[in-house]
C-alpha cells in the first residue's frame, strides 16, 4: 500500500465510522417513530377511524420537502422515503382493524 492509499483508507475508515454511527440513530429512530404509529393504529382501531389520512400525509410531504432542501437532500427521494415508511404504517394499521 502506498503512503497516499494508506491515507485514503484512514480518510475512509473515519467516514465508515460516521455512517454506522448515523445508521444507528437511523434505526434507533425509526423504532421510536413505529412505537408512536403503533399507538395512533391501536386508537384508530378502537374508534373505527380510517388507517390513511391522505390531508395529514400531504402536509408532512410539504414539511419533509422543506426539510430536505434545508438538509441538502434529494427532495423526492425525502418523498418516496416517507411514503415507503407511511405505507408500512397503513398496513399495520390495516391489521390491527381486521
Ligand atoms: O397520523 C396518522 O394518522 C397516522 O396514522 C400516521 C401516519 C404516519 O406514519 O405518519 C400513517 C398513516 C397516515 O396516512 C398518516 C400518517
Amino acid at each position: 500500500m502506498t503512503p497516499d492509499q494508506k491515507r485514503a483508507a484512514e480518510i475512509l475508515a473515519g467516514h465508515r465510522e460516521s455512517i454506522d454511527r448515523l445508521d444507528a440513530i437511523l434505526i434507533y429512530t425509526l423504532g421510536e417513530r413505529f412505537k408512536h404509529t403503533q399507538a395512533v393504529g391501536q386508537l384508530k382501531a378502537e374508534h373505527a377511524l380510517p388507517p390513511s389520512d391522505p390531508a395529514r400525509e400531504a402536509q408532512q410531504i410539504d414539511r419533509l420537502t422543506d426539510l430536505a432542501n434545508r438538509a441538502d437532500l434529494d427532495p423526492k427521494f425525502a418523498k418516496e422515503f416517507l411514503n415507503f415508511i407511511i405505507s408500512e404504517v397503513i398496513q399495520h394499521h390495516k391489521k390491527h382493524q381486521e
